[in-house]
């Protein structure tokens, strides 16, 4: 007799440990990181307080946050033998891809990389944090056949960040939306790519392997790999006046539309609130995205038609347009996610594995039973 009337699809509602990092409240749209909403964490804080806030569990000091930040743009610089490697990657792969291997050839060159005691594990969040920008920036250059851009020490992580990819120092303004962009993205719970790094580490495995394997989660188009998947929907859609006639016969279709619907938001995700607003913004303010008007169609007919089904706007329905703006290309959009997600991902791991039990959950068996192995040439 098999029993599958227990089995959590998808492990929805399954409960494994504690946190206290984030909470998220998906029936009315609440989103906390240590307590503190995702709005104000947007509005008044920085990528790099949160990245340290996550990873030590209460809001630093002034003089925590200056070494942390100290420490950060000091690990920013990666070896040359990585930048190789990047340089060396076939070109026209996808920036996730490239990212994949990346991290887990930095692994190979941090002398580090195996220790898993908690010190260890946080120092090398640091280096990663620090690293991904750089790596992903590289990334980007070497595949345009550019020059690999170095990091510059008296910027931002965002603004350094938007510099190693352009070549181009940004505006202020520039640079402060994409680190808000990034505070929005960095941490979420139990999301897939949280879950499979910290399965990953509940191995007692290392830090390399608990973010080469997130990563691999993060691209996949029901996760991270959504924002890019939307640009590929407003492409298709091409002009605000085909937004309606479009969504109405994909939703008739019975088929998924990107950036909307959630496993836990069942109302509107609070970071795609926060995205639209700066995605009007820069709209009106250049008058010149047609992205904007489509996605505001888009939001409108499905929440008229799939609201009821809790199937609303997330985090990649929006995100999309305001890299666009900055001038990002839509296959850096996932890795972008990743830079920021980088410190929930370690944070995460170093909370899980402060009280490590192994991840091994089960399946209700459905296949034969009591049959004998039937040698190759007697099989039909
Ligand atoms: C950062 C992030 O990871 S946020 C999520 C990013 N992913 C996306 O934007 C991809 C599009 N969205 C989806 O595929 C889903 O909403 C998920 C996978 C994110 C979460 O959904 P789940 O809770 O697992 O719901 P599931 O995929 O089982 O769908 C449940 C029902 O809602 C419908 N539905 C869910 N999402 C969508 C969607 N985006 N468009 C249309 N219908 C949808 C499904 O078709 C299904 O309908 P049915 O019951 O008639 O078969
Ligand atoms: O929580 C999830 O399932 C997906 C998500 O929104 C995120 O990872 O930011």
């Amino acid at each position: 007799m098999t029993n599958t009337a227990n089995i959590a699809k998808g492990l929805e509602g399954v409960l494994f440990t504690e946190t206290r990092l984030t909470f998220i409240n998906g029936a009315e749209g609440i989103l906390t990181h240590l307590g503190i909403p995702i709005q104000e964490w947007a509005e008044k804080s920085t990528f790099e307080e949160l990245s340290l806030a996550l990873l030590d569990g209460e809001l630093p000091t002034a003089a925590e946050l200056a070494r942390f930040d100290a420490d950060l743009k000091a690990n920013r610089a990666v070896p040359q033998g990585l930048l190789d490697v990047i340089s060396a990657m076939p070109r026209g792969i996808h920036p996730m891809q490239a990212l994949r291997t990346a991290v887990s050839y930095l692994g190979l060159l941090d002398p580090q990389a195996e220790e898993t005691t908690e010190e260890a594990r946080r120092a090398i969040a640091i280096r990663m944090i620090a690293q991904f920008a750089t790596v992903i920036a590289a990334i980007n250059r070497a595949q345009e056949g550019q020059e690999i851009v170095a990091p510059r020490m008296d910027l931002t992580h965002a603004g350094n960040f938007l510099y190693m990819l352009t070549g181009k120092e940004p505006t202020e303004e520039q640079a402060r939306l994409f680190d808000i962009a990034l505070v929005l993205h960095a941490d979420h719970g139990m999301n897939a790519s949280t879950f499979t790094a910290i399965a990953t580490a509940s191995t007692l495995s290392d830090m390399y392997s608990c973010i080469t394997s997130a990563v691999g989660a993060l691209k996949g188009p029901l996760h991270g790999g959504a924002n890019e998947a939307v640009m590929d929907m407003l492409d298709e859609v091409g002009t605000p006046e085909n937004a309606e006639a479009y969504i109405t016969a994909k939703l008739d279709r019975k088929e998924k539309i990107m950036g909307v619907g959630h496993r836990v938001y069942k109302y509107f995700d609070p970071r795609s609130r926060v995205l639209r607003d700066y995605a009007a913004h820069v709209a009106n303010k250049e008058g010149k995205s047609n992205y904007y008007q489509i996605l505001e169609t888009i939001e409108r007919v499905v929440v008229e038609r799939m609201g009821s089904r809790g199937i609303y706007p997330n985090v990649d329905f929006y995100s999309g347009t305001v890299y666009s703006d900055l001038g990002i290309r839509k296959e850096y959009f996932t890795p972008i996610f990743a830079l920021a997600r980088i410190s929930g991902w370690c944070a995460s791991v170093i909370e899980y594995t402060r009280d490590n039990r192994l991840l091994r959950p089960d399946a209700v068996y459905t296949g034969a039973r009591d049959q004998h192995y039937v040698p190759l040439q007697e099989r039909q």
